[in-house]
């Protein structure tokens, strides 16, 4: 069975990634949060393990001490980012649902990384605004993920764009949203083409944004990375 929804189609080729790269690797209190979310209705959004692994390395190749979190659900990416950034490193995360948060919570403290994040139980838009009206925060954080409601995306990318520093990144998932973005739209089950509609969307104005170098990746359900160049 494959762990969340992904891209690639081989079951054997994520296996043999998953079980040869990646969970060798990973943390034995992220290996904990992952299985005690699987138990959730809702477990297949958690971030995908692989695509964990890439954000560790984004996160030590910028030395990135000060974060953003859109969309903490069990707090999977907020866990590794928390396990990846220096000790006097910063998270705001931030998201509606403190009940899934809470989920994760345990791992964070047996990790002893609680003090890094600051988490705001609130949808992103407000708080990222709120982080706007002081100035100092414009151009301030290393890294950004966006993992959350997807009509958001360019509303959280605008904001973004001001909040973190030139040459920092930004990672938004679930870019491909199963596939759905290179099928007709009849080929795509109702429930799937209102999501399918708005990542066409935001992926072209991302395309077109010559403010970022881009990467489009074909891992976990999607990826894209921007880096912000001016
Ligand atoms: C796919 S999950 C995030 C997965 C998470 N990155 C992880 O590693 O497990 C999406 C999350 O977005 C949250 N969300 C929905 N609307 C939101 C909003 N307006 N602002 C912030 N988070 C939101 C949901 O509550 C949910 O927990
Ligand atoms: O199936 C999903 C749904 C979401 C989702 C739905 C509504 C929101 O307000 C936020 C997120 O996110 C997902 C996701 O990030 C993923 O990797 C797989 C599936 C889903």
């Amino acid at each position: 069975m494959f762990p969340n929804p992904v891209i690639l189609q081989s079951e054997g080729l994520l296996k043999y990634i998953l079980e040869t790269g990646v969970y060798p690797r990973e943390a034995e209190t992220l290996k904990e949060l992952r299985n005690a979310t699987a138990k959730h209705p809702l477990g297949f959004m958690g971030t995908a393990p692989d695509v964990g692994q890439l954000i560790a390395m984004l996160l030590k190749m910028l030395n990135a001490k000060k974060t953003i979190e859109v969309g903490v659900f069990t707090g999977y990416s907020l866990l590794l980012t928390a396990l990846t950034i220096p000790h006097d490193g910063k998270i705001i995360a931030m998201d509606p649902d403190r009940k899934a948060y809470e989920i994760g919570l345990p791992f964070i403290r047996k990790a002893g990384v609680e003090h890094k994040i600051d988490f705001i139980e609130s949808p992103a838009l407000p708080v990222l605004d709120k982080l706007l009206e002081d100035g100092e925060n414009e151009g301030s954080f290393d890294f950004g993920f966006v993992d959350a409601d997807k009509n958001n995306y360019w509303n959280y990318h605008e904001r973004l764009m001001r909040l973190v520093k030139i040459g920092g990144v930004v990672v938004y998932d679930n870019t491909l949203w199963g596939g759905s973005v290179a099928l007709a739209e009849e080929r795509v089950s109702e429930a799937k083409r209102e999501w399918r509609r708005l990542s066409l969307a935001f992926n072209e104005a991302i395309s077109k944004d010559s403010r970022l170098q881009i990467a489009f990746l074909s891992i976990g359900d999607g990826l894209i990375i921007c880096t912000r160049l001016r």
